[in-house]
């Protein structure tokens, strides 16, 4: 079954029961404290799994004048029923040690009375308890396909407990919590609706029908309760209850409850007459019972309450989740006819993200004047006027296509199609062995179909990262000779650009027009080194955001500018003395890891910053190998100074550069880590970690040769090193 038919069923399981559940999530919240409130009246006495059935049988005989019976609840509370010397029937709580009256047997708390009819039957009797049998079987089977989705995201149950992949708030709690109460959760539906089965008399029959002895002896001599061989051997914590004999008649019989069995026990000789264990439905209803009720113990109770909680929880963030996936995949609708289109867009997407870059990427031909129809890879057909198809597909399950893009193979081979040039743009994560599979998948289709000629070799883009969008729709425009203007709605959080900072010293250009900046906040701000930046020079401008060095307190920049850059200008412009206002947008997943012994860090240009702030406060020594990529011997001296001193320091313990234009033959900082194969191969197997800053056409090609890397010499994906956070980028 597809991974959609199973989100299908899981939401449409959801929507049928969601009311329901809440009511039963919220009274079971009110429920799971029965128990415990239960079990803070101090009726417990602490002898009783050494007090015997004889015992309190005897104390209890000698105090009152009739004992009628005796009950042990899940409390571990005796109650006795009696007649008092007075005449009295009274019903309440005792010491099974002395026979001492303890306390009365009250009602239940009017909130619980009215919780459990609301959480049993909705105040509908048996329609209502219908329907809440009902909504736990669906609870239950949301929690078997819920549990398929997980294995699916995991890749397999085999990786069950793999870390999640973090992409959103409300996605990643709903698995992470999911993997832990799938167990609890499917308890507690099965157990109601066992409960429930057995209410509308569902369960095979399991009465206990106890067979009487034909013959009584009438001449037994009556042995004292307290010789009884049975009573002195029970303890009285064995017991559920006891009822006493009706009468002193000798076919009057003790009828004894115990956990697994019922017993006759006669009043004369204490001899057992008849023995029933209970059928194995009656000892699952007794479990279903205290499973779903938590009666008798905190703990359970107290897990019952959380389940009820992630109840809650799992349908608030799972129609959050809905909704933004609807919106997400809200279509754009096209102007034109596909026949009419010069481009044509196809898109697989399961969760809509992709959609989103998609659209706006058709947005800009449009608003460019271009003649463009977007659609979904599934609708794949031939297009008349059409000179470029442009594919943007993520990946899903293990390396598959999204729902919306599995016919597209299919329609591929069967269409006739007149010559077209082609672009495909992977979605994916590296956290995922199979990073941008059906992204590859369909460039390989299309580069053996002989209708189709690539104008741009395919493009991956890691956890959706709007940098590397930019730079493919970049190169997509060069290459067409199309200025396209994307247009961001909410893509660039806000930050408040109100701190300010004065420019303690600042170096010249140097040849590839880059520059060092120093800043000393003017205010008490956090920040570490790989932190950022954000700078926004007006208010109709988005922020950009520089990686921090952090030297001596102060924030060290590495600044390129470029022709037409506002930002890198107007910092260029600035001096010693000046001040600025920006903010500090912290960045955790690129601070120094402190829990590696050894870190590589690979950077290319201006991506050396943070590095010179990590490496100039590495007082522990610890193992850090630099490999930085430059264009010449010139463009390093800007930062040799910083670099030397740590090193004098033995704060870093190797410095590889590699020059892409100071010989003949380019190098670049991919080539040097291929060169290290073994050193990095080794590094990644001891736990060290790799930090990547820089551009991202550089981070494209160096987690390309990590990848030969890892494959060649440790056998193993490099998602495995990312998922276990050995691999953290920064790159822009
Ligand atoms: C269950 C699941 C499985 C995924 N499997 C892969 C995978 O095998 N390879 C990959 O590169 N990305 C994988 N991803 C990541 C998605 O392709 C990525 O998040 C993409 O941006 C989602 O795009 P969409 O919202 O348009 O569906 C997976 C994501 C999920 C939730």
């Amino acid at each position: 079954m597809t991974i959609s038919v199973w989100r299908i069923s899981h939401l449409m399981l959801a929507l049928i029961s969601s009311i329901f559940i809440v009511l039963a999530s919220l009274t079971g919240m009110i429920l799971a404290f029965e128990p415990i409130s239960n079990q803070l009246k101090d009726y417990k006495v602490d002898a009783i799994n050494e007090v015997s059935l004889a015992t309190t049988i005897t104390k209890l005989s000698n105090i009152y004048e009739e004992v009628l019976s005796i009950e042990v609840d899940d409390n571990e509370f005796v109650i006795a029923s009696v007649f008092t010397k007075d005449g009295a029937s009274e019903t309440f709580y005792i010491n099974p040690e002395t026979g001492e009256k303890l306390g009365d047997v009250t009602e239940k708390a009017f909130i619980f009375k009215f919780a459990t009819n609301l959480h049993r039957s909705l105040f509908l009797k048996s329609t209502g308890r219908f329907i809440i049998g009902l909504v736990s079987f669906f609870l239950f089977l949301m929690a078997i396909t819920g549990a398929f989705l997980v294995a699916k995201r995991q890749g397999g149950i085999t990786r069950w407990f793999s870390k999640v992949v973090n992409e959103d708030f409300k996605q990643y709690y709903h698995v992470v919590l999911g993997r832990y109460m799938l167990i609890p959760i499917s308890i507690v539906a099965l157990t109601g609706v066992y409960l429930s089965l057995d209410k509308f008399n569902l369960l095979p029959e399991s009465e206990i029908k106890h067979s009487y002895p034909e013959v009584v002896e009438v001449d037994v001599v009556r042995t004292l309760i307290s010789e009884f061989e049975l009573f002195r051997s029970l303890k009285i914590s064995e017991v559920k209850s006891v009822e006493f004999p009706f009468s002193e008649d000798i076919e009057d019989y003790y009828f004894i409850k115990l956990v697994d069995k019922e017993l006759l026990v006669s009043q004369f000789t204490g001899d057992i007459v008849s023995e029933q264990p209970y059928a194995l439905n009656q000892m699952a209803l007794q479990w279903s019972f205290i499973l779903h009720t938590g009666s008798g113990t905190i703990v359970w109770s107290a897990v019952l309450f959380f389940v009820c909680i992630s109840l809650l929880f799992f349908i608030y963030t799972g129609f959050a989740m809905t909704l933004k996936r609807l919106k997400n995949n809200e279509k754009v609708s096209n102007s034109i006819m596909k026949d009419d289109a010069e481009y044509i867009i196809l898109v697989g997407s399961e969760t809509g993200t992709t959609y989103t870059f998609a659209t706006l990427f058709f947005k800009a031909l449009i608003t460019a004047g271009e003649k463009a129809f977007i659609s979904d890879l599934n609708s794949y057909t031939g297009y008349d006027n059409a000179k470029q198809l442009i594919i943007f597909t993520a990946t899903y399950g293990e390396g598959e296509a999204p729902t919306n893009a599995k016919q597209f193979g299919k329609h591929l081979d069967v269409t006739v199609q007149n010559k077209l040039e082609y672009a495909v743009l992977g979605f994916g994560s590296l956290m995922y062995p199979e990073y941008c599979k059906y992204a590859i998948v369909v460039d390989a289709l299309l580069q053996q179909h002989k209708a189709f000629t690539p104008k741009l070799p395919l493009f991956k883009i890691n956890n959706q990262s709007l940098e590397a969008f930019k730079l493919w729709v970049r190169q997509w425009g060069e290459s067409n000779g199309i200025v396209l203007d994307l247009t961001f709605r909410d893509s660039i959080k806000c930050q408040k650009n109100n701190t300010s900072f004065k420019v303690m010293e600042r170096s010249g250009l140097n040849v590839d027009r880059s520059f060092l900046i120093r800043f000393k906040p003017q205010q008490r701000v956090k920040f570490e080194s790989g932190d950022l930046l954000s700078i926004k020079i007006n208010s109709d401008e988005t922020a950009r955001l520089y990686s921090i060095g952090k030297l001596n307190g102060d924030i060290l920049l590495s600044v390129k500018t470029h022709d037409k850059g506002l930002c890198s200008n107007y910092l260029n412009d600035i001096n010693a003395n000046d001040m600025i206002k920006a903010g500090i947008q912290r960045n955790y997943d690129f601070h120094f890891p402190e829990y590696a012994d050894e870190v590589v860090m690979i950077a290319n240009g201006t991506g050396i910053a943070p590095f010179l702030g990590m490496i100039s406060d590495n007082k522990k020594k610890k193992k850090i190998h630099l490999f930085w990529g430059g264009r010449t011997k010139a463009s390093f001296d800007m930062y040799d100074k910083v670099i030397y001193q740590a090193f004098d320091k033995k704060y870093i313990s190797s410095i590889n550069i590699a020059y892409s234009q100071e010989q003949d033959e380019q190098n670049y900082v991919q080539d040097l880590i291929a060169q290290k194969d073994e050193f990095i191969a080794n590094h990644l197997k001891n736990e060290g970690v790799i930090m990547i800053c820089g551009s991202l056409e550089m981070q494209n090609s160096v987690l390309e040769t990590l990848q030969n890397i890892t494959n060649t010499r440790l056998k193993m994906s490099l998602s495995a090193f990312e998922n276990m956070e050995q691999i953290k980028m920064d790159c822009y």
